[in-house]
């Protein structure tokens, strides 16, 4: 169905132009929204699915369009090389800005983009060669084989076989491994680093994009006006361009193409109504327009694409969204090697955090061998999770060392940790709910390819693609979740979703696993099922280092315990010498943590 409604809108694209009585006006219009959809395709991936608001687009534009005004004109160049000088220009712009501004956080981000654009717009009306204020007029045709595209109706096919070819590449972009990265920096960039994202650089790589698009929609646009200015490149613009890709729906790749197309009709139709119906010269179409941008901003917060997709599903009775098989692979991903049953794996040693007065750690050590699940329990606030988080490089070390298959790993970055086979879930589980179980997964096989950008832009990565997707469903399938594939992972249970993460830490392929909290909001049949799973991982030489307060689970799952409160360790030993501890029964029965309490209580009773 979605493949039939592509292959209409092509068709009313070709149609339309050489349909005898189409108005030049629409022809014009097109174009004005073929050149806008380039740059919000751009927005759609950097801000709508990266979380990187960016206000400066319009900059970007000014310098693809600039660059092939000034070679074309002043210096006689084919737009060709204009083209070329364009993409190159836009990229290395886009390449120093990104690097200075996107390791802002918050606020400060879409103000530097501000900046940049009035910095921009202030630059091309103040440099004499770019004609100041008057801009440079002009500009030759772009030509294809000596045929000249001077009418709007032949620049109409470049523009739109442009977009065409952007939405193909933005489409094979997000559906890859760089993809599932930058779908990663909105909500989960911290773990993302913790599966070897390297979240900066795909910052940059979709800062980039986006300059690159937006230059080549300049460059378009140098050629179809004939002439540049200032004036199309300011920050009014930047902010439209930016409302594109919000109204539109700023996730969905063709949401940028429905977002220009609304706001440049919309903006041309209240343009006209409302001076009729106000009987008024005056310019009240701005006003009129930007409360309709809230109006729509409050009831339709993804946007209008979705909307218009559920209501075309609705009325076709069809699915237009139908999930994918999962491709064959040739191979499966290469494997660590395992280490020996009883090698040593982890050596904490003394580790220490305090968080300013709050000795959160206190001097905690123990070991970890290959194929044991050692216990990490203790009452709430005991330290556990930081324990983790030291770990797994989250939080730096006050003091102390910890040792991984013999090498310092202390000082290292979770990323870093992770390239070593350390995998991890979370207390609070972090999945990308609007995702797929099956690539939710995929993401923690980030580090067992190397797809690069332009390979998977041109979606010649389909080998590593599948077996990364083969992987992950490979593990989905040994935790009892291959039903799921498809699902959005925030449509899972809590329950559901904790195993989800460790499906999602296995296809790291650790050698090491830490799992916090695992069998938390799990059914009873569901921790069993868990604990099988986990028991099968050991036995294949698995090391698992497991914080749970569910005393029974552990109590039958674990090799060895440590057990932690306040911070120490106040006992460690087998779960039969820890059941009958008599510090460890004080810690839990002194109230710190009844549940915790009475659960070691009983076991200990039968014991
Ligand atoms: N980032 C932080 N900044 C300041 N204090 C922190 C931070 N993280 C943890 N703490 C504090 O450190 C102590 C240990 O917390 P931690 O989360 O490690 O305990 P826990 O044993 O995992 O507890 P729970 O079982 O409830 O998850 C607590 O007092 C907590 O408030």
């Amino acid at each position: 169905m979605k493949r039939l409604f592509l292959a209409l809108f092509i068709i009313f694209l070709v149609v339309l132009p050489v349909f005898p009585g189409t108005p030049e006006f629409w022809i014009n219009q097109m174009n004005s929204i073929g050149i806008a959809s380039l740059v919000v395709l751009g927005l759609v991936v950097l801000t709508g699915v990266g979380g990187l608001t960016s206000f400066g687009q319009a900059a970007f534009v000014g310098i693809g369009a600039y660059a092939t005004a000034y070679l074309s004109t002043t210096a006689g160049y084919s737009p060709w090389v204009g083209l070329l000088v364009a993409l190159a220009l836009t990229f290395i712009v886009s390449y120093i800005l990104g690097q200075i501004t996107l390791s802002l956080s918050g606020h400060y981000l879409p103000l530097s983009t501000i900046a940049v654009c009035l910095v921009f717009y202030y630059l091309y009306g103040n440099l004499g060669f770019l004609g100041r204020h008057d801009g440079i007029p002009g500009i030759p045709p772009i030509e294809i084989f000596g045929f000249s595209l001077l009418k709007a109706k032949h620049i109409y096919f470049l523009i739109w076989a442009c977009v065409l070819l952007a939405v193909w590449f933005s489409k094979n972009l997000l559906d890859s491994r760089p993809g599932r990265a930058i779908r990663s920096l909105k909500s989960g960039a911290g773990m993302a680093e913790s599966f070897g994202v390297h979240t900066k650089y795909y910052k940059v790589v979709a800062f980039v994009y986006a300059g690159v698009l937006a230059g080549l929609a300049g460059w378009l646009y140098a050629h179809e006006q004939r002439a540049v200015s200032p004036s199309t490149f300011g920050i009014n613009y930047g902010i439209e361009y930016l409302f594109m890709a919000v109204i539109g729906g700023s996730a969905n790749i063709w949401g940028a193409v429905f977002g220009s197309t609304l706001i440049l009709t919309m903006k041309d139709h209240i343009q006209d109504i409302v001076p009729q119906l106000l009987n008024t010269s005056a310019n009240f179409e701005m006003v009129v327009f930007g409360i309709l941008m809230v109006f729509i901003l409050h009831h339709a917060r993804e946007g209008l694409w979705p909307i218009l997709v559920n209501f075309v599903a609705k009325f076709t009775g069809s699915q237009l969204v139908q999930p994918k098989p999962v491709p064959d692979a040739s191979s499966a991903l290469p494997q660590r090697n395992r280490p020996q049953h009883g090698e040593l794996i982890l050596e904490v040693d003394n580790i220490r955090k305090e968080f300013g007065g709050l000795v959160a750690v206190n001097d905690i050590s123990f070991n970890i061998h290959a194929g044991q699940i050692m216990g990490l329990i203790g009452p709430n606030g005991a330290g556990k999770s930081t324990t983790f988080n030291l770990i797994t490089g989250v939080h730096s070390l006050t003091r102390g060392s910890v040792r991984f298959m013999g090498q310092e790993i202390g000082s290292l970055s979770s990323r870093k940790i992770a390239a070593l086979g350390v995998g991890r879930t979370f207390q609070h589980v972090q999945l990308l709910p609007t995702m797929s179980v099956l690539e939710n997964v995929a993401l923690g096989a980030h580090l067992r390819v190397n797809t690069g950008i332009v390979q998977s832009l041109l979606h010649l990565e389909r080998e590593t693609e599948a077996q990364m997707l083969q992987e992950a469903k490979k593990q989905l399938e040994r935790v009892g979740l291959g039903d799921y594939l498809h699902e959005q992972a925030g449509n899972l249970s809590l329950g559901q979703q904790r195993i989800v993460e460790i499906a999602r830490a296995l296809a790291l392929d650790p050698t090491l696993l830490l799992l916090d909290e695992p069998a938390a909001g799990l059914r009873y049949k569901e921790k069993q099922e868990l604990a099988s799973v986990l028991s099968g991982l050991r036995d294949e030489g698995m090391s698992i280092l497991l914080v749970e307060h569910d005393m029974d689970f552990v109590m039958r799952l674990t090799n060895h315990l440590v057990v932690m409160d306040f911070g120490t360790r106040i006992a460690e030993g087998t779960p039969g010498q820890i059941q009958v501890n008599p510090v460890v029964l004080e810690a839990y029965l002194g109230g710190v943590d009844d549940d915790l309490g009475i659960s070691i209580d009983a076991k200990g009773a039968n014991a």
